[in-house]
């Protein structure tokens, strides 16, 4: 399983989250990834960390003031990025230009989406993951794969039909190690999450608690 912490734009001090990432990646042989502000990705990326961008800008060298520089995001260190996410949706056209400019720049993609229709949608571009969140539990502590479980299974299945070599997570409300196996026994192959880590008092407890039933 993957699982890639979006530590979106939280007080949290992303190089403490950084730390104890890397540690319980390397502990438990887990794939664990952050993304933090695009401001900190340099940060970040140094504690050793696998480090994702949060979104990048359907854009090259040029005239664009204020994007998200694919080239710049791995540049500072990232190896993936995140695009439409729930918080920062984009065109369709923006989301293939951005999977262009990931690829110009030899970062990994994730396309989030509301739900299974959107997930068909998302895997057509071919992105390498696409991350199925429902909207109305993001940030609710009620984890998808409880609340939601035919969201998951659906995008699974959607994803399937349109692109098998698409890897699919989920998100939303995740946070326990509970939470890690039921995605997985519903065919995720990794979770997306955020305020579980983020917005613990003790982030790297938190990390621990996910990965504990993959050991
Ligand atoms: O939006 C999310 C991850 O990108 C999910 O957020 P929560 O884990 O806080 O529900």
């Amino acid at each position: 399983m993957f699982v890639l912490v979006n530590l979106k734009a939280y007080p949290c001090d992303p190089v403490e989250v950084a730390t104890a990432a890397a540690d319980v990646s390397d502990d438990s042989g887990v794939r664990v990834a952050v993304a933090p502000q695009a401001a900190q990705i340099g940060a970040v990326a140094e504690t050793g960390v696998e480090t994702w961008a949060q979104h990048v800008s359907a854009v090259e060298h040029g005239s664009h003031t204020g994007s998200t520089l694919a080239e710049a995001a791995a540049d500072a260190g990232a190896v993936g990025t995140l695009l439409n996410h729930s918080e920062n949706r984009l065109k369709l056209a923006d989301i293939d230009g951005a999977l262009d400019a990931a690829d110009r720049a030899d970062l990994e993609t994730i396309v989030c989406a509301n739900n299974p229709a959107q997930i068909g949608a998302a895997a057509a571009l071919d992105p390498d993951g696409v991350a199925v969140e429902p909207p109305e539990l993001i940030g609710t502590g009620t984890p998808v794969s409880k609340a939601d479980p035919d969201i998951v299974t659906g995008a699974v299945d959607a994803a399937a039909r349109v692109n098998g070599d698409v890897d699919v997570l989920c998100g939303a409300g995740i946070s326990t190690g509970e939470d890690l196996v039921s995605a997985s026994d519903l065919g995720a192959s990794g979770v997306l999450l955020a305020s579980g880590v983020a917005k613990a008092d003790d982030p790297r407890a938190a990390l621990e608690d996910l990965v504990e039933p993959l050991l």
